[in-house]
Formats: structure tokens, C-alpha cells, sequence
């Protein structure tokens, strides 16, 4: 039996507890309460894997929780909702504050650009529908010497022509909202570079990412990518 401990953190709203769920092999729900502290959820998987997942609170007054169950995780997952640009700049922040507090430890982190279904499609473009279907999933592998290098099945696909400087960089609106449903936007936007394992902050600082880091836009509802990611976190 393999033991794997799962921490979900993420603002209030982005689909922590609908995504522990649909770990849990539950359905998508439209109703869902607000999780208060912490919720803690025990999963048998079909291959010897027990996840324990901690479903964290997204509210401001429970953020202060999310620390303890970091030293506990095996993998630290960092829900975004993408549909709502209201919240966009907060949420990007505390992904920031995330990565720099955990980035000594090395331990994984997989962030979800979650709710593409809210987005407006891209203009139906034949030209374009090729770069679509190979530019939805992006992982990278930074830790040295890491034993996991089948992660970089799915980078492969968007690396060819991955080039952190070379993707635009948006003025967020909702008329280009869309844009963030293309995973290599999505992590200019956050500023994170897959190829080169940097995280790019304000004022030309970068750091240096420690770690085994993946990135994925999904849908909770539509389960576009579920299976993938779950794929990804059982090779952990
Ligand atoms: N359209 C759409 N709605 C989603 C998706 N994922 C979650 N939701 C909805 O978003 C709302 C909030 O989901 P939750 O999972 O409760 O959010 P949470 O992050 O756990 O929120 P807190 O516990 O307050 O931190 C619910 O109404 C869900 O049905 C998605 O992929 N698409
Ligand atoms: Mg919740």
C-alpha cells in the first residue's frame, strides 16, 4: 500500500472541494457549501494508493491554515478559478506566496487553471486547432536527480515550441479573457516559465523553482483533463 497526502489550497469559490470530490470519484455538483477549516477526505484508489487529501478553506480567515498541512503533503495542488477576473490578481498573489514559502522543501506542486468551461471558445480557426490540441497540459520537472522523469511525457508535446519570452503577454479583459484557457498563456500570465523552472515576480525578480511543477487548465464540470491530472498525480 502506497500512502500519498494530498493539499488543496486555492481562493474561496475556485473548486477545491469539487475537485477532492471527483478525486473521490463523486459527481460534479453545482451546489456546493463552503468549506469551513479543514475538510479531510480518505481515498482507496483501485492501484494500492491511499490519498489523503486536506480540502482547505479558500476564505481570507482560514488562509492562515494552509501552512500546517503543507508539511504534511506529499503534493500541493493550487486551484485558480479562470473564469473570474474579479479575483484574478488575488489569486495569482497567493499562488506566488505559495510557491515562495514551499519552494525549499521540493515538494510537488500542481496548479489547475480550473472552470475553462466558463470561457469563451476561441474563434473557430482551423489554423489554430492544431496548436489547441497540443497546448493543454504542461508539466515540468525541475527537481535534480528527480526518479519521476515520465512526467515529461506531457511537456513534450508543448515544448517543442515552448519559449516562455516568445508567448504574448495580455491586458486581462473579458474580451481576452479566453486566452487563459491556452495553458502556455495561462503561465505567462502567472509567470511561471516550464522550460527554465523560474518563477518571474514584479520588478524583474526571479526565483529559481525547486521543484516538480505542473500545470493543467480543466473543467470540474466537463471533466475536460480530470483524468489526465489524476494520471499525473498517481505517477508521483
Ligand atoms: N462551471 C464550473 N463550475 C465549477 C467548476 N468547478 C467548480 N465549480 C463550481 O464552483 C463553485 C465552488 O466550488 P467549490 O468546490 O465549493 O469551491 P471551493 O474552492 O471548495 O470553495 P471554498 O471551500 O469556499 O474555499 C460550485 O458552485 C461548483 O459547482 C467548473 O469546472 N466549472
Ligand atoms: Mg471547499
Amino acid at each position: 500500500q502506497r500512502q500519498l497526502s494530498i493539499a488543496v489550497v486555492g481562493l474561496q469559490n475556485s473548486g477545491k472541494t469539487t475537485f477532492t470530490n471527483l478525486l473521490a470519484g463523486k459527481e460534479f455538483a453545482v451546489d456546493t457549501i463552503p468549506t469551513l477549516g479543514i475538510n479531510v477526505k480518505n481515498v482507496k484508489l483501485p492501484n494500492r494508493t491511499n490519498l489523503t487529501i486536506y480540502d482547505l478553506a479558500g476564505q481570507t480567515r482560514f488562509q492562515k491554515l494552509w501552512e500546517r498541512c503543507f508539511q504534511q503533503a506529499d503534493l500541493l495542488v493550487f486551484m485558480i478559478d479562470i473564469s473570474d477576473l474579479t479575483t484574478w490578481e488575488q489569486a495569482k498573489n497567493k499562488l506566488h506566496d505559495v510557491i515562495i514559502a514551499t519552494n525549499l522543501e521540493h515538494v510537488p506542486i500542481l496548479i489547475l487553471g480550473n472552470k475553462k468551461d466558463l470561457l469563451p471558445k476561441f474563434p473557430a480557426d482551423p489554423l489554430n486547432a492544431k496548436a489547441d490540441s497540443s497546448s493543454q497540459q504542461a508539466t515540468f520537472a525541475s527537481v535534480e536527480n528527480s526518479t519521476r522523469k515520465q512526467t515529461w511525457k506531457y511537456v513534450s508535446p508543448l515544448l517543442h515550441n515552448y519559449e516562455y519570452e516568445d508567448i504574448p503577454k495580455y491586458d486581462l479583459c473579458i474580451e481576452n479573457q479566453h486566452v487563459l484557457s491556452k495553458v502556455e498563456i495561462l503561465s505567462k500570465e502567472l509567470g511561471i516559465d516550464l522550460k527554465q523552472g523560474l518563477l518571474h515576480l514584479p520588478h524583474n525578480s526571479k526565483v529559481k523553482l525547486n521543484r516538480d511543477i505542473a500545470l493543467f487548465c480543466v473543467s470540474c464540470k466537463d471533466g475536460t483533463l480530470i483524468e489526465t491530472v489524476m494520471d499525473w498525480i498517481l505517477e508521483l
